[in-house]
């Protein structure tokens, strides 16, 4: 990235930053100040709905300024889109999130969703936009606990970490990136004003906009009097939609469905209406019927309308320090004096940092050569804020690559225990190894393995993250391609593969850990299917494990049921993030607590579906037998007192063709070292007498003795991990080695 992306909108759950605050850093800084009425006035500690209604005054009186070719639905939507906007952007209010206080700032920060869904049908009273938001946007549970601490919010919202409180450096830090931001954004928006003029221009040329309408049946004339007029797509040219148009249906379509008895036609049936809004929501941001239904259906349809919206907006660039080796403030620093202009995240993590302008290339910094930080969406910390591993713990990261997880797992645990990175792609785990290395996470292992062979490879951990392949609906914004690309096969066969990786999941948990036993599932889709739906099948199978509570401080609870279906009531516990609420990828994350092995019946009743399970069966294993089925489903954790065959089986045998080739290259570089010829190897032996002769030979029969032991699919397939195992990879002396050093990891 060249510039970075430059987001108005603030990331995540944190309160929005008051406009007094930002006045106070700009007198620190020697800049001007405006001191509009409403801003002045900002108590300390806002509650949601006072909170949206004087930033709705102080918008209104602020000039209307519209940002439109940043955002990404009128880049993606073309010029029509952008004349939309700024038709509908008349009564345009601030971002709650919004950061700064002059003019400037506001005008050009001010974007995302709100703007996008357009004054009439957003926010012509603040407290709409409150019960948009829903009660985990600043509200009144999330808001007790992000406003609990009144020291922090008279520092001024916004702290770096709770151990770094020295509020007069912070604010100075933020006054001179705040200083740099003002002047760019001036820039920028004059830019970007320009273009939104020219595409405009444009726009009037290339569509039939002006003076007609695309779904009025009689030239010239309105459409219907309830505001909804005939079929869609019906033009009377062959040009391009007309977006505008559109829009304003969409919003007519809306209105109607918030007051059938007033405002629906009498001809006219709910379904009716709700099926022209989503032919409309497809034809206006390009959605297969198919997948705009889906995600219609998750929301009121307002706030469909919104998350729509928000999903052609892209998600602030965010950055993770990475602990094992700087601290956020540092970082900060360092980051700024390159140009960079960003602030924390927020108060909910101690590592974020969101960045807003740099004229650097965000990933070729020295500070990113140096594994300072990982580019990481703020989302993505949620799973592994939730899962709260310790040090000294036992880690499966399931699905890990390309490790951004895997490397915050690392970073909490402060290189101590250790973390198994699995992921079964192996191009993928390129990138997975390169950011171990890159952020120095040395208590990392990573293998290859389809995760549905989990705990078969080894189980016994004190806690799982499985961060599932999933479709991708969270984040749309990134990838465009799933608005047309995902079909109900895919999301039959990625919820089915969900849920046996899910209870492999669970019987890779050590239920008697002492320091966990807990789970956590999530993925980057908002789609039922994929989210409560696995949580209740896996509920149903493993009633040796509940929901907890995430312990996150914002989102918003899962669905108990959706479309007729009803889950089990504790699925409340899990927890969705949408882009259209706090700003961050669309996400899903639940917690389990594992308090029992998991029954033999369980696995026998699920016929095998795990392909562990389903192994197990093909391997003879009786079922019948509760304890064969609660050893293979809930293996022990592995340590030093394990006998060795146990702790070779736990890591799923050997491939002895290809160790040989490993063993051989390790024998000869040995000997090259000691200064002897290599080739004397390829030379028929000579009677072995030496003391590591015998060893050899010892440990060579027992390998062989164990690969006859071994069934044929359990191949070897740890990759790499530690540098030490990576540069052994394969052997079953590097395994032995690796196993020594989890058990020293352990130890420490
Ligand atoms: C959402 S991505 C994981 C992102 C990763 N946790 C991170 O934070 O960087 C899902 C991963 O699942 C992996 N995957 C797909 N099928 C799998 C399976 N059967 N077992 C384990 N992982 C699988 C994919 O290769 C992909 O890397």
């Amino acid at each position: 990235m060249g510039v970075g992306r430059r987001i108005g909108k603030k990331q995540g759950a944190p309160e929005p930053l008051s406009e007094e605050h930002f006045a106070r850093l700009k007198r620190k800084a020697g800049l001007p100040v405006d001191t509009p009425a409403a801003s002045t006035e900002a108590p300390s500690k806002r509650r949601r709905g006072n909170n949206a209604k004087t930033v709705k005054v102080e918008k209104l009186t602020k000039k209307n300024g519209v940002k439109i070719a940043t955002n990404g639905a009128v880049k993606k939507n073309g010029a029509a889109a952008a004349l939309a906007k700024k038709a509908v952007a008349a009564p345009k209010k601030k971002q709650l999130l919004d950061l700064g206080s002059s003019d400037d700032e506001d005008d050009d920060i001010d974007m995302g969703s709100d703007e996008g869904t357009g004054g009439a049908l957003l926010g012509e009273d603040s407290d709409d936009e409150a019960e948009l938001l829903g009660d985990d946007f600043l509200g009144s549970d999330d808001d007790d606990v992000l406003d609990s601490d009144v020291e922090e919010d008279a520092r001024g919202g916004f702290v770096f970490s709770d151990d770094e409180d020295d509020s007069d450096l912070e604010e100075k830090l933020t006054a001179a990136n705040i200083e740099g931001l003002s002047r760019k954004l001036e820039k920028k928006q004059a830019r970007e004003d320009a273009e939104a003029e020219a595409e405009l221009k444009e726009s009037a040329l290339q569509t039939n906009i002006v003076g007609t309408n695309m779904f009025d049946e009689s030239d010239g004339e309105d459409g219907d009097e309830d505001g909804v007029p005939g079929a869609a797509g019906k033009t009377k040219t062959n040009l391009a939609p007309d977006l505008q148009l559109l829009r304003s249906r969409i919003s007519e379509t809306i209105q109607v469905l918030e007051d059938m008895p007033r405002l629906a036609a009498k001809d006219r049936s709910r379904a009716e209406y709700v099926s022209q809004l989503i032919k409309d929501i497809c034809s206006y941001y390009g959605y297969s019927e198919y997948l705009a239904h889906k995600l219609f259906h998750l929301f009121p349809p307002r706030e469909a309308f919104a998350f729509f919206e928000a999903n052609e907006t892209p998600r602030p660039v965010v950055l993770r320090t990475n602990t094992l080796k700087t601290h956020r403030r540092e970082l900060a620093q360092s980051l700024i004096n390159r140009g960079v202009t960003l602030e924390p995240v927020g108060k909910w993590s101690k590592v974020g940092l969101q960045v807003f302008e740099s004229n650097v290339p965000l990933g070729a910094t020295p500070e990113y050569l140096a594994g300072h930080y990982i580019l990481q969406a703020a989302s993505s910390f949620l799973p592994v804020m939730a899962l709260a591993p310790q040090e000294k713990e036992r880690v499966l990261d399931m699905a890990a690559a390309p490790g951004g997880k895997t490397t915050h797992l690392a970073a909490l645990m402060k290189n101590t225990g250790v973390v198994f990175a699995n992921d079964p792609s192996k191009a993928r785990s390129k990138g997975l190894i390169g950011n171990i290395h890159r952020l120095g996470a040395r208590n990392v292992i990573v293998c290859n393995y389809d995760a549905r062979d989990f705990p078969r490879v080894m189980g016994g951990f004190d806690r799982v993250l499985l961060d599932a392949p999933c479709s991708g609906t969270g984040v749309i914004a990134k990838d465009a391609s799933v608005k047309t690309n995902k079909t109900e096969k895919d999301f039959m066969q990625l919820s089915h593969i969900q849920k046996q990786l899910l209870l492999s999941a669970i019987d890779s948990v050590n239920h008697a850990s002492k320091t966990g036993g807990y789970l956590v599932y999530s993925t980057c889709s908002v789609a039922v299917e994929e989210n409560e739906a696995v949580v209740a099948y896996a509920l149903k199978r493993r009633p040796n494990v509940r929901l907890v509570e995430t312990g996150l401080p914002f989102g918003k609870e899962g669905f108990t049921s959706y479309m007729g279906k009803s889950f089990d009531p504790s699925i409340k516990q899990t927890r969705r993030f949408y882009p259209h609420h706090q700003n961050v990828d669309g996400f899903f994350v639940a917690k389990f607590k594992k308090f029992a092995p998991t029954p033999a019946n369980a696995i026998r009743a699920e016929g095998g579906s795990t392909k562990a399970a389903a192994a197990l069966g093909a391997d003879g294993e009786s079922y019948g037998d509760d304890s064969d089925a609660i050893r293979a489903s809930n293996k022990a954790p592995i340590s030093e007192e394990d006998d060795e065959e146990e702790k070779e089986d736990a890591f799923g045998g050997f491939d002895d063709d290809e160790d040989s080739k490993y063993m051989d290259r390790a024998r000869k570089n040995a000997m090259r070292r000691r200064g002897l010829d290599p080739h004397m190897l390829d030379q028929k032996p000579a009677k072995k007498t030496s003391k590591a002769d015998k060893e050899e030979k010892t440990e060579k029969a027992e390998e062989a003795k164990e690969a006859e032991a071994k069934p044929k699919e359990k191949k070897e397939k740890i990759v790499a991990a530690t540098p030490a195992a990576a540069a052994t990879n394969g052997s079953a002396k590097a395994q032995k080695a690796q196993k020594g050093k989890s058990t020293q990891g352990k130890k420490k």
